[in-house]
Order: C-alpha cells, then sequence, then structure tokens
C-alpha cells in the first residue's frame, strides 16, 4: 500500500468515527497522521452543522493547535473529570484490540487521558492489524535520571533496546524532558507479562501497551469497506 492509499483509509476510519461523536459531550483527542484527518472531520461539522463539544482535552500540542486553528477551545486533563468518548490512532493492534502506541512519542498522556475516559475507540488504516502485538518497536518513556540503567537492563532481559533520536540525531526529548527507549523485541503473544515487568520498573515513566483498554476499533480496509470492531 503506497502512502496516498494509506492516508485516504486513514481518513474513511477518521471520518465514520467523526460522525459519531455526540454534540455536547466531553471528548478525548489522540495523536497521529489519522488522528489529524479527524481533527478535520470534527471541523466540517462545526462548520456545516454548527456542531460544538462541552470539553474537549488532547494528548498533544501538535492536536491542540489544530484544533486551536479550527475554532475549538481545549481544555487541561485536571479541568475535567472524564471525558465520554476518545479517539486515538494505534500502532498495532491485535485480535483482542489490544494495542501497541506512542509511535509518535505521545504514550504518556495519551494513557492518563485513555484512562480517563468512559470509552475509547482506535482509528485505524488495516495495515496496524495484527493477530499478536508485533512488528512495531515498543516505546518506553524514561526518566533521564535512570535511563542508562534502564537501557542496560532491557539489553540484558533481551528486549532489544533502543534509544529513539530526534531529527538531529540526538535523543528523543518528550513532552515531559524524559527519554524513549524503543523495545524491538517482540512482545510475547500474552504481553500483559512485560506490561507487569515495565510497570514494574523504577525509572519507566509510561510504556506503549494498552491493554484491556480500547472499546471499539473502527478499520478502514484496502477493498473499500469499513469493518466496526467492538470488544467482546
Ligand atoms: O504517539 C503517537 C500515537 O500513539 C499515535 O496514535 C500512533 O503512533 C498512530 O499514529 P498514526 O496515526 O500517525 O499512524
Amino acid at each position: 500500500m503506497d502512502k496516498s492509499e494509506q492516508d485516504q483509509l486513514k481518513k474513511e476510519a477518521a471520518t465514520k468515527a467523526a460522525m459519531m461523536v455526540e454534540s455536547d459531550s466531553v471528548l478525548g483527542v489522540g495523536t497521529g497522521s489519522t488522528v489529524a484527518f479527524f481533527i478535520d472531520a470534527l471541523g466540517e461539522r462545526k462548520e456545516k452543522e454548527g456542531f460544538s463539544l462541552k470539553h474537549i482535552v488532547t494528548t498533544s500540542n501538535r492536536s491542540k493547535k489544530q484544533l486551536e486553528g479550527l475554532g475549538f477551545k481545549v481544555d487541561e486533563l485536571a479541568d475535567i473529570d472524564q471525558a465520554d468518548l476518545t479517539v486515538d490512532g494505534a500502532d498495532r493492534v491485535d485480535d483482542n484490540l489490544d494495542g501497541i502506541k506512542g509511535g509518535g512519542g505521545a504514550l504518556t498522556l495519551e494513557k492518563n487521558v485513555a484512562i480517563n475516559s468512559k470509552k475509547i475507540i482506535w482509528i485505524v488504516d488495516e495495515s496496524k492489524l495484527v493477530h499478536h502485538l508485533s512488528g512495531f518497536p515498543l516505546p518506553v518513556e524514561v526518566l533521564p535520571v535512570s535511563a542508562e540503567q534502564n537501557f542496560k537492563r532491557f539489553e540484558v532481559e533481551g528486549l532489544k533496546p533502543q534509544w529513539r533520536l530526534d531529527d538531529n540525531g540526538k535523543r528523543y526529548v518528550t513532552h515531559y524532558g524524559n527519554y524513549i527507549i524503543d523495545l524491538a523485541a517482540d512482545p510475547t503473544p500474552v504481553p500483559y507479562g512485560l506490561a507487569d515487568y515495565l510497570d514494574h520498573t523504577v525509572g519507566v515513566v509510561e510504556h506503549g501497551l494498552f491493554l484491556d483498554m480500547c472499546d471499539e476499533v473502527i478499520i478502514a480496509h484496502s477493498d473499500g469497506t469499513i469493518e466496526d470492531k467492538k470488544r467482546k
């Protein structure tokens, strides 16, 4: 699939999700290229229907700027109790609707918004689908103070760590001033053990395994169909 075909699929999934957002609700908005299409589609609804939302919270400055550019007011997570719905992208989604996220480095705020949402919908093109989570390095955000030790331990554990770098070849720094170590080793067919290990590793701020969180995935397929897959 070439990039323009993939973008078309991302747009289709995003447009469908934008139609599912209820007016006057509290909406969480994720990050990434698929979400950028979602924000555009929300803007179109605002323009055509006068559609408005009670509150919007986002998971990155990129999404915030795009929303504000379309005239939406964006609140902080601390200003709301819970989002009615959060719509986000994903890097990989498996058969259980578990996912890997954080390819764009926004995993920490994404997980915080996700766990404070009544419902989570992911929007993806079919290239993101896998039976078991694999094929995408797992992002782990670490505190600079412990980053070297975390990296060495991940090596010993066989997790194949790699420092994420920015465009200048320097260590990528997150919104919160931390580093990201991408683990190239695929999570096992059952990724809960790895999530538990990372949850209990000192210095790990957050990781990109989003397990038991997503309620529904909207998948745009290259045969023109749009699948709406719900958690069983
Ligand atoms: O940190 C980034 C997020 O987890 C994105 O939702 C994810 O990387 C998918 O991004 P895209 O829609 O650009 O493939």
